[in-house]
């Protein structure tokens, strides 16, 4: 899709000026970002940087202690909690442990959804859980136990399962991670051709630069408390800034810091094992 006409219209998900964190701990300040419809986004950035938490906020499971979170046009902190479940349901979900249900074979795993949500008929659901299982290249495996499938088909079935109510925007929690080369390159794609298919926006919280780099029309980067970088993969790629330069280089020495850092609480708590006040 030309990145242009997608911009035409409003953002799916629109932060503005936003802080997040947790109690008196703020993870992230000064966000802005815009995620608009046919649009695949990576949010990267190094582990403990804050990718959660901007998908936490996203789906309003926190709120931001600034600015403004709006999806679908919005406001996901005062939106009421029935109109919140609404905007959720809008969404969909895919967690890093995609949990299926066990005792469900794979086709139920995916008709869930569709029983919990909706009122259509048994054969509608068939068709409809075939056809979201044929997208994810498991139509024949529609009678296969959980137990039975490997878990490169595990997270597939759960990919099938977060789009079965045909959501506007897809939320992934590292989809890349644990996958091998191949697995890798088939999931980016099948995130790539589903949200051209479906038309919706897809937003994926990852490491992996090569392969959402292949796929994303747009790139932020987060770290150090703050957003580092928003552009198009082709525009971080040729960036001199430091902090971006090692995140895509992957070296090991740069401003990225390897150790979390002392906190008050974390002095306090270490006084208290050593014996000190
Ligand atoms: N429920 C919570 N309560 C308090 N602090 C939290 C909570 N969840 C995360 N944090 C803190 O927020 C910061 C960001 O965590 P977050 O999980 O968003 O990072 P991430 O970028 O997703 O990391 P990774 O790539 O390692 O999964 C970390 O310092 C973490 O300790």
């Amino acid at each position: 899709m030309e990145p242009d006409a997608s911009q035409s219209t409003d953002p799916l998900l629109d932060f503005s000026g936003v802080a997040l964190g947790y109690a008196d701990f703020t993870v992230l300040q000064d966000i802005d970002l815009r995620v608009y419809r046919g649009q695949v986004v990576a949010m990267m950035g190094g582990s403990g940087s804050g990718k959660t938490t901007l998908l936490r906020g996203a789906t309003g499971q926190i709120t931001a202690q600034r600015g403004a979170i709006t999806a679908f046009g919005q406001n996901v902190a005062t939106v009421s909690s029935d109109g919140l479940r609404k905007l959720r349901q809008r969404m969909g979900v895919l967690f890093q442990q995609g949990a299926l249900f066990t005792d469900l074979d794979v086709f139920e795993n995916v008709a869930f959804p569709l029983r919990e949500h909706t009122r259509i008929s048994e054969s509608q659901i068939v068709e409809c859980v075939l056809d979201k299982l044929n997208a994810v290249g498991l139509r024949a495996a529609a009678h296969l136990k959980i137990s039975e499938i490997s878990g490169g088909m595990a997270r597939r079935v759960a990919l099938a399962r977060a789009i079965v109510l045909e959501p506007e925007l897809i939320l992934y929690d590292e989809p890349f991670a644990g996958l091998d080369p191949i697995s890798l390159g088939i999931t980016a794609q099948l995130i790539r051709g589903l949200t051209d298919r479906l038309n919706c926006a897809s937003v994926l919280i990852t490491h992996d630069v090569a392969e959402s780099f292949a796929i994303a029309d747009q790139v932020y980067m987060v770290g150090q408390g703050r957003l580092l970088a928003a552009g198009k993969p082709s525009e971080l790629a040729e960036s001199s800034d430091p902090y971006i330069r090692q995140f895509l280089d992957g070296q090991p020495d740069g401003p990225i810091a390897f150790h979390y850092p002392e906190t008050p609480a974390f002095k306090q708590w270490l006084g208290k094992q050593r014996g000190r006040p």
